[in-house]
């Protein structure tokens, strides 16, 4: 191992340390003795508070653990009583209201899709900073939102029959963003602009205009024959863009080749849950990505279609309003940074010998760079109003967002940043956090510029929480009972309560079924339709896709009718989503339950430890494509361990399931050349234990979190690769 650098009490990773020195503090008007002194005593202050905080949750667990051991049969009322008396309920603060100030507007005043990104992948990172533009027309024309059928399939080259397809779809969608006066886009032969408004003319010689005039909000070309027409609508850009001689375009009356969307407002720079990074090593690189992002000087060189081609962030794009006046528009999404939360420590740096907790060191590391924006180092600006938005995840609690309040605000002092210049995204992902969610709120009421209902880990949360209670119904019935429907519903109340409207983000959770694009078209627009003025993609494609609901929805309008109305549904949220009393499960759904659930633990598990992959898309067991991350892992791993500890499931069945689901695991990735299988020697595999360990030590697992596992076997995968 290399050699750690001493510093005071601290002692570093040498490359870490390096890139601190040589490229983080630069610029940053921060003394390099200032910041190594200063990080030391934020240490010695903040790290007992950490450890008490960690602390109070395993002594809550026990609490619980031994409650719901002598009262087999849940009574409502007293169990409420219960979790009041030991303060896992707390008091609702008569004001949660947020007086968080400086915030862009892609966060406070608008509303579209906040894609997530692991930011250690400069290709897919990158990817994500130029999503806040999208092709509609590819999005379509490669997604299963236009089927196959009657000579539509996607095939090899461009099939003009799932062309025009596409265009039928999209135009269809163009009345919705901006509908005409008469007639429909469908229908248009020529756009062009006479006197400062959009002119369109129909198949029937019938000339019309933008039913609202005021969205066109500019052009590229010339007005009579413009190369773009640019259209706003719900605060979202749409760019038509023409080109009579392009394959699409010539194909088209108008000469309209794409429509481009305005789609990933916002990204968030993934360090925690999509991304393995167990040492000095790792977090190393993902600190690079982020200060590149801030730079704008990353690239990443790929290969494409057998051609090479560098990726870099995209420039603002230009525009001319219909009364001439040249403006731009930002060519890159808002970029936030989520930290890892309060519970892992990392080697990358030493505190009296001991590792450092890591979500400290994300809070120092991650704003030290993020300056550099503030500064105005990079080529372009993130942030137009002077702030750093930090998504801090897996806060249990009140006292727990009040902690990360402090941390920030030391390492503003340690910074010289203004205070409250760094913001916090609160994830309510946690039990205790949902049910105390307005106290929480207000516990950081100066810097909380988002609230999101992270239901994956909240979902493993919920299990882990009340695992002695009974066992829980099947996975998939999880996400219908009443406790998902009432924190789901309460997370926009408390949000309104609280003024986030128009202030900050009420935000949703992630579309895990990544090539299921039809379906996420039927299904997302529940999330604006319910209050939420972000929700979570995973990719570009489906940024594109999903901005369209808010085109379709006008999020501020029914947030302003939620307002009016008061939903409290704790009561609802306290009901654990056992399986019902007198219900009994087929053997074979069981097995059929255990084997789905094992296979995507496996699938993911594997890619984590031997290849150091912390998202990747993992059949199910009817084959289809799912986004695994640790969230997802949390709820398999802690689902299996609570069928076991109340004995749905025997020990030898699950290690039967285990073997079986390797070999067809390793079979699956058998076309990747950098794939490392667990079989013939499954004992001998570390991702093998690692899944092992996550079940059948899954009760022991602080909060039922697969982080210390995952990177315990990842250093030991890291130590065999090096040999
Ligand atoms: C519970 C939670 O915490 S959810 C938050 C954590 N989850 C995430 O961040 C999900 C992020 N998404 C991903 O990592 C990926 O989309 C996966 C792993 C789900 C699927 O990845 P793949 O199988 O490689 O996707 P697929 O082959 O369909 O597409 C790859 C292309 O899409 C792009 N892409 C896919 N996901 C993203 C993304 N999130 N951001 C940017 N680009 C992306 C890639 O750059 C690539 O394009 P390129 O070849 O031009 O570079
Ligand atoms: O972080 C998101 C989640 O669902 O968990
Ligand atoms: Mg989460």
């Amino acid at each position: 191992m290399a050699e750690m650098i001493n510093k005071g009490r601290l002692a570093i990773y040498p490359g870490l340390y390096q890139f601190i020195q040589e490229q983080a503090l630069p610029g940053s008007e921060v003394e390099a003795e200032q910041f190594w002194v200063g990080f030391e005593s934020l240490l010695a202050d903040l790290i007992p508070q950490n450890q008490a905080l960690l602390a109070q949750r395993d002594v809550l667990q026990a609490q619980i653990d031994d409650y719901h051991s002598r009262h087999p049969a849940l009574d409502r009322a007293d169990y409420k009583r219960f979790l009041t008396d030991i303060g896992y309920l707390q008091a609702v603060p008569a004001d949660s209201r947020i007086r968080t100030s400086q915030v862009d507007e892609e966060i406070a005043s608008m509303a579209g899709p906040q894609l997530v990104v692991p930011i250690n992948n400069a290709r897919y990172a990158l990817n994500a900073a130029n999503a806040r533009w999208g092709s509609l027309y590819d999005a379509a024309y490669g997604t299963d939102v236009i089927d196959e059928t009657d000579g539509a399939e996607k095939g090899k080259g461009y099939n003009p029959v799932r062309g025009q397809k596409v265009v039928a779809w999209a135009k269809h969608w163009l009345d919705t963003i901006a509908p005409l006066e008469q007639g429909s886009h469908q229908d248009a032969i020529r756009y062009c602009i006479q006197s400062q408004q959009l002119a369109i003319e129909l198949t029937d010689g019938r000339q019309t205009r933008l039913q609202a005039p005021e969205a066109l909000a500019g052009y590229q070309g010339n007005q009579e024959n413009p190369l773009a027409i640019l259209l706003k609508h719900h605060a979202l850009h749409a760019e038509l863009q023409f080109d009579a001689n392009h394959p699409v375009g010539k194909t088209d009356p108008t000469g309209l080749k794409d429509i481009l969307l305005e789609s990933a407002l916002t990204t968030i720079m993934d360090c925690e849950d999509s991304v393995a990074a167990v040492d000095g090593e790792d977090k190393t690189l993902v600190y690079q990505n982020w200060l590149g992002l801030m730079q704008g000087t990353l690239t990443a060189e790929l290969e494409k279609g057998g051609q090479t081609q560098l990726r870099t962030m995209n420039q603002d794009r230009q525009y001319l309003s219909a009364q001439g006046q040249a403006f731009s528009l930002k060519g890159r999404s808002l970029m936030l940074v989520r930290n890892v939360g309060h519970l892992m420590t990392n080697p990358a740096i030493l505190f009296d010998g001991e590792e450092i907790p890591e979500g400290i060191m994300d809070a120092v590391i991650t704003s030290l760079i993020a300056k550099h924006d503030l500064l105005g180092l990079g080529k372009f600006k993130n942030s137009q109003t002077g702030s750093v938005y930090i998504v801090k995840p897996k806060m249990h609690g009140p006292d727990e967002v009040a902690f990360t309040d402090e941390l920030f605000s030391r390492v503003e002092s340690l910074l010289n940043l203004p205070t409250y210049s760094l913001k916090m995204g609160i994830m309510d992902e946690e039990r205790r956090t949902s049910v105390n969610l307005r106290a929480c709120i207000a516990a950081a009421r100066d810097r909380v510029i988002f609230i999101n209902t992270g239901f994956l880990d909240r979902t493993g949360d919920e299990i882990h929480t009340s695992m002695l209670a009974g066992p829980f119904a099947p996975k998939a019935e999880l996400k219908t009972l009443p406790w998902i429907l009432a924190y789901e519903r309460a997370n926009v109340a408390a949000g309104l309560a609280s003024g986030l409207s128009g202030k900050a983000q009420i935000g949703k959770g992630m579309w895990p079924i990544p090539d299921q694009m039809a379906n996420m078209m039927q299904t997302k627009s529940g999330h604006p339709q319910a209050g939420a003025n972000t929700a979570w993609v995973p990719s570009p494609t489906a940024a594109t896709l999903h901005t369209l609901h808010y085109h379709q929805v006008d999020v501020f309008a029914v947030q302003n009718q939620l307002a009016q109305e008061a939903f409290d549904g704790l009561d609802s949220i306290l009901q654990i989503p056992l399986l019902e009393s007198g219900r009994t499960l087929s053997q074979e759904l069981i097995q059929r339950e255990l084997d789905n659930n094992v296979q995507g633990i496996l699938g993911y598990v594997v890619r984590w430890v031997h290849q150091g992959v912390g998202c990747s898309k993992v059949p199910d067991i009817n084959n289809v494509g799912l986004m695994e991350d640790r969230a997802t892992l949390r709820i398999s791993s802690q689902h299996i361990a609570n069928w076991l500890k109340h004995r749905l499931l025997s020990k030898e069945q699950v290690q039967a399931s285990l073997e079986k689901m390797a070999v067809l695991v390793d079979k699956q990735n058998a076309g990747d050349p950098e794939y490392i299988p667990m079989a013939p020697n499954l004992n001998n595999a570390i991702a093998f234990q690692a899944a092992s360990e996550l079940i059948f030590a899954g009760i022991e697992q602080p909060s039922g979190y697969t982080e210390p596992v995952l990177h315990k076997k990842r250093r030991e995968m890291k130590a065999r690769l090096q040999g």
